[in-house]
C-alpha cells in the first residue's frame, strides 16, 4: 500500500483497522440542526459587522463570513490546482514529494501554477483575515493594529483531504479540538464535514456557498481574557464524495509571549 491515504482510498470496500476508531471516539452522538447559524456579513456597516463577530466570537467560537470580496473563480482555482497538483497525481510522483529523511514530511512542490495561484489566495485570505482581525481588535476596545504585528506574525497554510470512508460511523477525518492559534480561516467547499461543539451538543456546519468559516482559536480566547471562546471542533467523513479543505492558519511569533490585553474598552 502506498504511503499517502489518497493513493488508494478510491478502491477501497472496508475501512483498514488501523483506521477504525476506538468506540468511544467515533461519531455516534446525534448532530443537531443550527437555525440561526453564526453570520458575518462584510457588505454591512462595520458596527453590524463587529457586532456580529463579538457576538458569534463569544456564543459559539467560529462564525462564516460572507460577502468578504474573494472571487469565487480564485477560490475554484485554488482547490483545484491544490488538488490536481498534489492529491490527484499518481502516487509514485507525490511520493518524490516528500523525503524519507524529512521527519516534518514536508511536502516540497513548486510548480509554477502551484505558486501563482496558491500566491494569490494566500495574499486575499491574509487581506481578510486581518480585516477580521482589525474588526475584533476594535471590538473588544482593544488599541489600533493590536494584532497587526507580533500577534499575527506567521501565516500557515494547510489543506485538508478527506477520502471518502466506507463507514462514517467507523472513524473521524479529524479528532476533537481547539486550534491553538490565534485565529483560522477555512474554506470548505460544498461538503459537509465540520463539527463545531456547543452548548453540549455537536452541530453541523454547513457550507455556505463561497462563505469562508472562521474558528476563534485558543490564543484569541487568552488575548481577549475569556471574551471571544475558542471553539471545540472535529470533523467527519462521508462514504460519497472526498472532501477537501484549506486552511489558513494566523499564528503569533515564536518569541511573543501570549496572555490577555491589559486595556479592554
Ligand atoms: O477540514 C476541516 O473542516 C477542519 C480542519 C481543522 O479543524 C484544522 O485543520 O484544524
Ligand atoms: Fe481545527
Amino acid at each position: 500500500m502506498a504511503m499517502l491515504v489518497s493513493s488508494w482510498s478510491k478502491d477501497i470496500k472496508s475501512l483498514p483497522e488501523n483506521y477504525v476508531f476506538p468506540p468511544d471516539q467515533r461519531p455516534k452522538e446525534l448532530v443537531a440542526p443550527l437555525y440561526n447559524p453564526p453570520i458575518v456579513d462584510l457588505t454591512k456597516s462595520t458596527d453590524e459587522a463587529r457586532q456580529q463577530i463579538l457576538e458569534a466570537g463569544r456564543d459559539f467560537g467560529f462564525f462564516q463570513v460572507m460577502n468578504h470580496g474573494i472571487s469565487q473563480s480564485l477560490i475554484d482555482e485554488a482547490m483545484d490546482v491544490l488538488l490536481k497538483e498534489f492529491f490527484d497525481m499518481p502516487a509514485e510522483v507525490k511520493a518524490r514529494a516528500f523525503t524519507a529523511a524529512d521527519s516534518s514530511k514536508r511536502c516540497r512542490l513548486y510548480t509554477s501554477t502551484f505558486q501563482d495561484i496558491v500566491g494569490k489566495y494566500s495574499v486575499e485570505v491574509r487581506k481578510l483575515v486581518l480585516k477580521i482581525l482589525d474588526l475584533i481588535c476594535e471590538g473588544l476596545g482593544l488599541e489600533q493594529g493590536y494584532f497587526g504585528d507580533e500577534l499575527s506574525r506567521i501565516h500557515l497554510l494547510s489543506v485538508n483531504h478527506y477520502p471518502r470512508c466506507p463507514d462514517p460511523s467507523l472513524a473521524l477525518g479529524m479528532q476533537r479540538h481547539c486550534d491553538p492559534n490565534v485565529v483560522t480561516i477555512l474554506f470548505q467547499g460544498d461538503t459537509n464535514g465540520l463539527h463545531v461543539f456547543n452548548d453540549g451538543k455537536w452541530i453541523g456546519v454547513e457550507p455556505i456557498p463561497n462563505a469562508f468559516i472562521v474558528i476563534i482559536g485558543c490564543q484569541l480566547q487568552i488575548i481577549s481574557n475569556n471574551k471571544l471562546k475558542s471553539a471545540e471542533h472535529r470533523v467527519v467523513t462521508n462514504s460519497e464524495v472526498d472532501r477537501t479543505t484549506i486552511g489558513y492558519f494566523i499564528i503569533p511569533s515564536y518569541e511573543c509571549f501570549v496572555e490577555p490585553a491589559k486595556n479592554f474598552g
